[in-house]
């Protein structure tokens, strides 16, 4: 067992995997909880049809080689050194494979896709909601990855299911990892709604009514915990893989928001507010959904299960990055912070980024994306900048519910995650929540909470609080005076026109 700052040369590192929506990486940290080695590489996004977005697998699979075999290199070390790995991957994403090849049958069918709206209209109107919600702490919603296998397994109706198996990214990646074990954590099995919140398995009633056989279906296991071993052809070496966790809860593991009054906003492709509450499934009245955090078998033989309540908002990064490959507005990313700068306000410009529906607190899968308010004198620094400020009140309206759900308000925002690289964007955050917003030096959290949770699984390291304290400020930015929150009821005035928009 390590404790901080004290390296070792035989079995030193935690490999982390981060599988998320826009790309791929890998990290190796050393036994002071350092990073020593990394790799990234961009994944390619599929639109076959407006509103459908899928990612090619074997892809997946291909670049999660590359980046763990190229950190490593990075990291002037040999795989055998490395004591365990984590992983963690978007959530939701979902597919199916044969077998016996291990071919895909299909592309993988992405969070954000929202080709199954149909059915859970169809669902909601049978009058589905309450015992969805009951079963599994969810509403009914294509973004969850129920409707999306029944879809695959309607578009294959003449494969031999007994080749078929089904799973999320964590469990095809952990398939591919170990040559064969067909698992996932109890915090990707909380996002497919299937699996049963109050029991942690798969749930028969669920499985009857998406007609999903349970045999294609992998085996739920404790977040933390030993899940198999690499095969030793890949790095030259048996890793053993004692995390998996959903990259949101893999967040909230890193900022150290392990009980009640904790929580984190990653603002990536889209923005997830996650609060821990403790043992407890709390259970919002402002369209929250209530989900795991992560999992633990205790000395008692028994589970450990922390629950969270999470306000899920589907497009905020993917703005940006619109704005970048689509609208050519900016080069990159982290032009918008410039440009947004340059005007004084965003010129009655607003927009609402209902790409795939919008997600919490209205879970309209109807809604799309729009600019309110565009005029002659219209700049394009404008645009950008109702961009950012819709990822801000978006946030804004989530901490809204969280507060209209406890007694206590939320008193300062920890956040992570490629947009919270934007100091416009977190300074106009701070200044419409009206309180402080902080940022670590060390933004890449979801790795990061991999890495902590396989290195304390393997008992690699022994303390979560001494891995979670070292973590500095990098900046807390402070609420300005002036806040226009007459903005914001502007900003909803425009959300409300958007909704209910395809038909
Ligand atoms: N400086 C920036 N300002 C605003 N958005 C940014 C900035 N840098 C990165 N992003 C956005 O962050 C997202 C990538 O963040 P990341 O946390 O890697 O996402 P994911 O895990 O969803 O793939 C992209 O959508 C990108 O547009
Ligand atoms: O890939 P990210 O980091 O945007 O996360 C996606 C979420 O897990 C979707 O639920």
């Amino acid at each position: 067992m390590h404790t901080l700052g004290n390296t070792t040369p035989s079995l030193g590192y935690i490999l982390a995997l981060d599988l998320g929506t826009t790309g791929n990486r890998a990290f190796v940290f050393n036994a002071d909880g350092k990073i020593v080695g990394q790799a990234y590489k961009e994944l390619t996004q599929y639109y076959p049809q407006p509103g459908w977005l899928e990612h090619d697998p074997q892809q997946i699979w291909q670049d999660t080689c590359w980046v763990m075999q190229t950190a490593i290199r990075n990291a002037h070390i040999v795989p055998s050194a490395i004591a365990a790995l984590g992983l963690t991957v978007q959530r939701e994403t979902c597919l199916i494979w044969d077998k016996t090849t291990g071919k895909p049958l299909h592309r993988a069918i992405v969070w954000q896709d929202r080709r199954t709206a149909p059915l859970c209209h169809q669902l909601q109107e049978q009058g589905y909601a309450n015992e969805i919600y009951d079963r599994t702490g969810l509403i009914i919603d294509a973004y969850f990855s129920a409707t999306k296998f029944r879809w695959l397994l309607d578009k294959f109706t003449d494969v031999d299911l007994n080749n078929v198996l089904a799973g999320t990214i964590d469990t095809w990646v952990l398939w591919n990892l170990t040559g064969g074990i067909h698992a996932t954590d109890h915090s990707n099995a909380s996002r497919t709604m299937l699996m049963n919140l109050k029991t942690c398995e798969w749930d028969e009633n669920l499985l009857e009514l998406f007609q999903i056989p349970a045999h294609i279906l992998p085996q739920i296991q404790p977040s933390l915990g030993v899940f198999g071993v690499t095969d030793a052809t890949l790095l030259g070496a048996e890793i053993p893989i004692t995390a998996i966790l959903g990259d949101q809860q893999a967040a909230l593991f890193g900022h150290g928001c392990d009980r009640p009054g904790l929580m984190k906003c990653t603002y990536g492709t889209g923005s997830f507010l996650v609060a821990h509450t403790g043992d407890q499934i709390v259970r919002s009245h402002h369209q929250l959904i209530s989900t795991v955090a992560w999992t633990q078998a205790n000395l008692r033989g028994t589970l450990d299960v922390g629950y969270a309540l999470e306000g899920s908002m589907f497009t905020s990064g993917a703005c940006i990055q619109w704005l970048r490959d689509r609208l050519k507005l900016i080069k990159t990313a982290a032009e918008s912070e410039a440009m947004a700068n340059q005007v004084k306000d965003n010129g009655g410009v607003y927009f609402v980024p209902a790409f795939s529906g919008l997600g919490a607190p209205y879970w309209d899968m109807s809604a799309r994306g729009a600019f309110f308010g565009i005029t002659a004198s219209v700049q394009p620094e404008h645009l950008v900048r109702a961009v950012l400020e819709a990822i801000a009140y978006q946030v804004l309206e989530v901490v809204q519910a969280i507060n209209a759900s406890s007694s206590t308000p939320v008193g300062r925002l920890t956040v992570d995650g490629g947009a919270c690289e934007n100091n416009f964007l977190m300074q106009f955050q701070a200044d419409v929540l009206g309180i402080p917003v902080e940022r670590k030096v060390m933004r890449d959290t979801t790795v990061q909470g991999a890495a902590f949770a396989a290195g304390l699984a393997v008992g690699f390291w022994q303390s979560y609080e001494a891995l979670v304290q070292q973590r500095q400020i990098e900046r807390v930015f402070e609420p300005g005076s002036d806040t226009p929150l007459s903005n914001f009821a502007t900003w909803q005035k425009a959300v409300k026109r958007t909704l209910a928009w395809e038909e």
